[in-house]
C-alpha cells in the first residue's frame, strides 16, 4: 500500500533526494493518482514543507466587492481543485517550471467577509508578508477588488509597476453606491496611488456595453491603453502580442488576468459575464509570450464556481495560472527598474 503524500523531488529520479537545493515538486501522479489526497495549487508542497521558496501561489477568498453575481470568494478552492491535471512539463514554452523554481501553496490569506477596507489592509499585511526580494506571488482571488491591495504591495518592492491587465472590463471605474473599492475599481485607485507606471499599462480583452464615452477618456488618462477583442479579432493574437510588449518593454510588470476575459463558453463560472471574449487557445497564446517580460507577480481572479460547468472555468483558471508560472520560470527572476 502507498501512502500520501509522494512528494517528488523536481529534479532527475534517484539524484536529488535529500538536496536542498532541489526544488521539492508536485506529488508524483504515476504513484499516487491525481483524484487522491489534499488539493494543493498542482499538487504542490504546502509552505510549510520547504524551507524556502521562488513563487508563494495564495489564495484570497474574497468577493464582497462584486457589482453583479457573487461567489469569487469559493475560487482558490475551485481553481485548487481543478489544478489536479496539470503536468509538470511545458512543451510549448520548453520549460518545467516546478523544477526551475521552487513552488509552494501558501494556502489563503484570511480577510474580513463584511468590511471591505479591513479586508483589504488584511490583504496587504498578507501579499507583503510571502513577497520577498526573490520571491513573487501567484494569487487566485477572489474578486478583482484584491488586485489594489496585491499592487501596493508589489509597488513597495519595486516602486510603480506596468499593468498588463486581461479582463472584459476596464475596471477603472470611480464608485458604485459611493463605495470606492469595488471589483470595477482596483485599476482607478491604483493609478491614483502611483502604484502604477502610466507610460505601460493595457488591458487586454476589453469588450462590451459601457456607461459613456467618459469611461474610455478617463481610462486613458489614469494610464491605460486597450488591446480590445475587436482588436484581436481584426489584428490576431500576433497583433495583440506585438502591442503588449512594445508597450511594457523590460519594465518590472504585474499580471492580472480577470477570467471573464474569456468567452463565457470558454469561462462561465464568473460574475459579470460578457460575450465575445477570448477563447482559452488565444489566452494562453498571449500569455506563454509573457515570458519575455519581467514579471514581478501576477493573479487570476474572478472564478465563481456556483455558476461554472464541468469545471470549465476551474481547468481555465488553473492553466492560466500554470502559463503565468511557466512565463516567470522561463523568464528568470524577477528585476527591478533597470
Ligand atoms: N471586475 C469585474 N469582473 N467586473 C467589473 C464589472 C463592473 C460593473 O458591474 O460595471
Ligand atoms: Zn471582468
Ligand atoms: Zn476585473
Amino acid at each position: 500500500m502507498t501512502s500520501l503524500p509522494h512528494i517528488s523531488k523536481a529534479g532527475p529520479a534517484g539524484t536529488t533526494e535529500g538536496d536542498p537545493a532541489v526544488p521539492t515538486g508536485p506529488v508524483d501522479a504515476s504513484r499516487v493518482p491525481r483524484f487522491a489526497g489534499p488539493a494543493t495549487f498542482a499538487r504542490l508542497p504546502r509552505l510549510d514543507q520547504v524551507t524556502r521558496y521562488d513563487v508563494a501561489v495564495v489564495g484570497v477568498p474574497f468577493d464582497t466587492g462584486v457589482s453583479y453575481r457573487p461567489g469569487a470568494r469559493f475560487g482558490p478552492a475551485h481553481v485548487r481543485e481543478s489544478s489536479r491535471l496539470l503536468r509538470p512539463y511545458n512543451p510549448v514554452l520548453d520549460v518545467e517550471p516546478f523544477a526551475a523554481m521552487q513552488v509552494v501553496d501558501a494556502g489563503d490569506i484570511a480577510c474580513s467577509p463584511f468590511v471591505i477596507e479591513e479586508a483589504i489592509t488584511d490583504i496587504e499585511r498578507g501579499a507583503d508578508a510571502l513577497l520577498g526580494t526573490d520571491s513573487r506571488l501567484l494569487t487566485i482571488g477572489g474578486d478583482h477588488t484584491i488586485a489594489l491591495p496585491l499592487l501596493r504591495s508589489v509597488a513597495r518592492r519595486y516602486g510603480p509597476v506596468a499593468v498588463v491587465h486581461f479582463d472584459a472590463h476596464l475596471d477603472t471605474w470611480d464608485t458604485y453606491f459611493g463605495a470606492a473599492y469595488t471589483h470595477g475599481t482596483p485599476f482607478r485607485r491604483a493609478s491614483e496611488e502611483g502604484l502604477i507606471d502610466r507610460e505601460a499599462s493595457v488591458h487586454v480583452g476589453v469588450r462590451g456595453p459601457l456607461y459613456g464615452p467618459d469611461d474610455l477618456t478617463d481610462d486613458r488618462r489614469l494610464g491605460f491603453t486597450a488591446v480590445t477583442c475587436p482588436d484581436i479579432a481584426a489584428d490576431g493574437v500576433a497583433g495583440a502580442i506585438e502591442r503588449i510588449h512594445a508597450r511594457i518593454g523590460d519594465r518590472p510588470v504585474y499580471v492580472s488576468v480577470d477570467i471573464d476575459v474569456l468567452d463565457p463558453a470558454h469561462a462561465p463560472g464568473t460574475g459579470t459575464p460578457e460575450p465575445g471574449g477570448l477563447t482559452s487557445r488565444e489566452l494562453l497564446a498571449v500569455l506563454r509570450s509573457l515570458r519575455d517580460l519581467n514579471i514581478v507577480s501576477a493573479d487570476v481572479v474572478e472564478v465563481a464556481p456556483a455558476y461554472d460547468h464541468a469545471q470549465l472555468t476551474g481547468f481555465a483558471g488553473a492553466h492560466v495560472a500554470y502559463e503565468l508560472l511557466s512565463a516567470m520560470a522561463s523568464g528568470g527572476p524577477a528585476r527591478g527598474r533597470g
